[in-house]
């Protein structure tokens, strides 16, 4: 049988409201006669402000209490960032939908210089992630890096404030939430990785409900299933979360997958690359090449230090 009304448990930032709301909209097209509700959720993710995420650890802090809203049957789907969604998923959990991904770039972000090679000397930058920490130390290793945490709104006003000199969002983020304008440039591909799964949002469900999953599965976008897959595969091969420095872009042509793969060091800014290409069939495997390339470089002490 149908299921005539569809809930979706989601975050209650801004963004995440954004991503959920959109998630709905597209629902309601392509299944006309379909009730689709928000549940907004608080999750330990988004209570844990004081401390740097990377410190606080655990896998998928801002799933949890989503996945129980699920099992306890108050909602049918989640809507995540995908770059917030664990390599490996709880089990009895599913990705039905992996939606059209966005500009994976990150943006600098700073309201008096143009780019990151425009910074003073000693200029204090904004970010809690280990991968654009360890990737801004290896482009200027005279950078004060600053923690900055919140969601998208809150970075921005300590920017404003004038606690930094710039700071480092996804520019996903910032075009959903209407505030593409404060992209003063991008750090992109290849210079700069974005995390696993960037600007892709991917929808959740439990595994066993065949006319839910199958509804969820109309928005699919095969072919950000598959760039997406050989990244998270990488990271997965690699023993990582959203926790460690971690970077990878994969681009799908004509002649197949390329994947670029980086592992860094937050601390010195040492930073290790590997690429590969693969036939678009061999997502996963590629993923698994590119992290053992990385590994055979001597990857795993990093990965280990901040696990
Ligand atoms: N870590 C929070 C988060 N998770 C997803 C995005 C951006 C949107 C996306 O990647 O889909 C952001 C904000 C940011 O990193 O600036």
């Amino acid at each position: 049988m149908n299921p005539s009304t569809l809930r979706i448990a989601t975050r209650k930032s801004a963004l995440a409201l954004w991503q959920a709301e959109h998630v709905a909209a597209l629902l309601r097209a392509a299944h006309p006669g379909l009730d689709v509700e928000l549940v907004p959720l608080s999750t330990r993710g988004d209570e844990i402000l004081d401390q740097p995420l990377a410190t606080i650890g655990g896998k998928g802090l801002f799933l949890k209490e989503l996945e129980v809203a699920m099992l306890e049957g108050r909602a049918e789907l989640a809507v995540h960032s995908l770059k917030d969604v664990p390599a490996q998923l709880e089990s009895g959990f599913t990705l039905p939908a992996i939606l059209p991904r966005a500009d994976a770039a990150d943006a600098f972000v700073s309201n008096h210089y143009t780019e990151l090679a425009a910074l003073p000397c000693g200029a204090r930058v904004g970010t809690s992630s280990l991968r654009r920490q360890a990737q801004l130390r290896a482009l200027r290793p005279d950078l004060v890096l600053r923690d900055l945490r919140g969601n998208v709104g809150t970075r921005l006003g300590k920017l404003d404030a004038g606690d930094y000199d710039a700071i480092v969002l996804a520019c996903a983020g910032l075009e959903r939430l209407g505030l593409a304008s404060r992209i003063v440039s991008r750090l992109a591909a290849p210079d700069w990785l974005p995390a696993p799964g960037q600007a892709a949002i991917a929808i959740e469900a439990r595994e066993g409900q065949p006319a839910v999953l199958d509804l969820l599965a109309a928005l699919d976008d095969a072919d950000t299933r598959l760039t997406v897959s050989a990244e998270r595969a990488m990271n997965q091969a690699l023993g990582g979360s959203c926790t460690v420095p971690v970077g990878a872009w994969c681009m799908l042509g004509e002649h197949g997958l390329h994947l670029r793969g980086l592992v860094g060091d937050a601390a010195s800014g040492q930073l290790l690359h590997a690429e590969g290409s693969a036939p678009a069939d061999q997502a996963m495997a590629l993923g698994e090449q590119v992290a053992q390339a990385l590994l055979a470089q001597g990857a795993a002490r990093w990965l280990q230090a901040n696990s």
